[in-house]
């Protein structure tokens, strides 16, 4: 076990890990000091109510540090949060309220929109048979208007940072031309497939294609016409793969898709498809717009450049053989040895 958390610390984190964590530190820091104090003064229950809130953040805060599920955790920290308010609420009374506004910011920062508006309204109707009869009806009111208006303010920041973000991934892993992914972005789903086969031995090719003669067609259509014949091409094949395929621009007028789920064969009968899909386009007036295609299974123990360099190179033999075919890549034999010297 120990071993497991010290690999889990020595790993890379993504920023969505950080989130959670920091929120449980901040659980445990925040939370402690009263916990001792209300011991202390020999407030038993209530004590005893902090001591497992605390105890509950730093077990999230080990669980995602071990195994980086975010969402089971975010949604762990969110009920823990609200679970702890009402808890204090009801058993200390009015005062406890101001705990109320940090569980309400939490959901919107660690859940999706819907399940933080839900949680919001839980914490919000929870609060009242507390409150009602302690309070004054003006207080009352305040309490309930403020923790709306604390939920609608941050429903409206966190959709901003989320909206941003998603722009900034967009940004960062799309061609700004086509819409198709970016070489950064083919090299992530590249390593992930390369480590979902190393687990499970799941199938999966790649399918290099580029466009012939590029350079005759711009200097004869122009630039402008260029980039709508790459757009065009970026939507034909849009249009015929799956779902699970995706589509990658690595350069001017060269294309990845990986195909995931898929060998050698079928995968070269999707690229002889697209292939004569973008030949009876007709993506140019007077002259026939055609694609060579390479295309390569993963191979166990491959590395990602040997893969992608054997589709690289099917479709430089096709290139090579006259353009405008479909050439597949097979991984090099070794000689078999024989495993008893022969006879003589
Ligand atoms: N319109 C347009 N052209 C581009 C873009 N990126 C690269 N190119 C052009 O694509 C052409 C690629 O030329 P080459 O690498 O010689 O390839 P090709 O003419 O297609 O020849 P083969 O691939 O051998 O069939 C060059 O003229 C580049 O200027 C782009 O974003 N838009």
């Amino acid at each position: 076990m120990i071993e497991n958390l010290q690999k889990g610390l020595r790993r890379r984190r993504s920023l969505e890990e950080y989130l959670p964590l920091m929120l449980c530190g901040a659980g445990v820091f925040g939370v402690l000091p009263f916990a001792i104090v209300r011991l202390l003064n020999g407030e038993i229950w209530i004590g005893l109510l902090d001591l497992a809130v605390v105890a509950g953040f730093s077990t999230l805060g080990m669980f995602v540090l071990r195994s980086s599920r975010v969402r089971a955790t975010s949604i762990c920290i969110t009920l823990l949060c609200v679970a702890g308010y009402l808890g204090t609420l009801y058993l200390m009374g009015p005062q406890q309220l101001f705990w109320a506004y940090p569980a309400l910011v939490v959901a919107y920062y660690l859940l999706k929109p819907e399940e933080a508006v839900a949680l919001s309204v839980i914490s919000i109707l929870g609060s009242i048979p507390a409150l009602y009869g302690n309070v004054s009806l003006f207080m009352l009111a305040t309490a309930t208007i403020t923790m709306t208006m604390t939920s609608v303010f941050a429903y409206a920041f966190a959709a901003l940072t989320r909206n941003q973000r998603q722009q900034l991934m967009n940004l960062a892993t799309c061609d700004p031309l086509t819409g198709a992914g970016n070489r950064r972005a083919l090299d992530q789903k590249i390593a992930e497939i390369i480590a979902n086969h190393e687990r499970t031995s799941a199938t999966a090719s790649v399918i290099f294609l580029d466009l012939d003669h590029f350079k005759a067609i711009n200097d004869e259509y122009g630039h402008a016409a260029g980039d709508q014949i790459l757009i065009q091409l970026t939507e034909i094949i849009n249009l015929r793969i799956r779902v699970t395929d995706s589509l990658y621009r690595i350069g001017g007028e060269e294309f990845v898709i990986v195909v995931d789920g898929l060998g050698i064969d079928k995968a070269s009968r999707l690229a002889e498809q697209l292939r004569t899909l973008v030949e009876a386009n007709e993506l140019a007036r007077d002259r026939a717009v055609t694609i060579s295609l390479g295309v390569a299974q993963l191979e166990s123990g491959e590395s990602a450049d040997e893969w992608l360099h054997r589709a690289d190179e099917a479709l430089y033999a096709a290139k090579r053989a006259g353009r405008n075919q479909t050439r597949t890549a097979h991984i090099e034999l070794q000689p078999v040895r024989p495993k008893v010297a022969p006879l003589h």
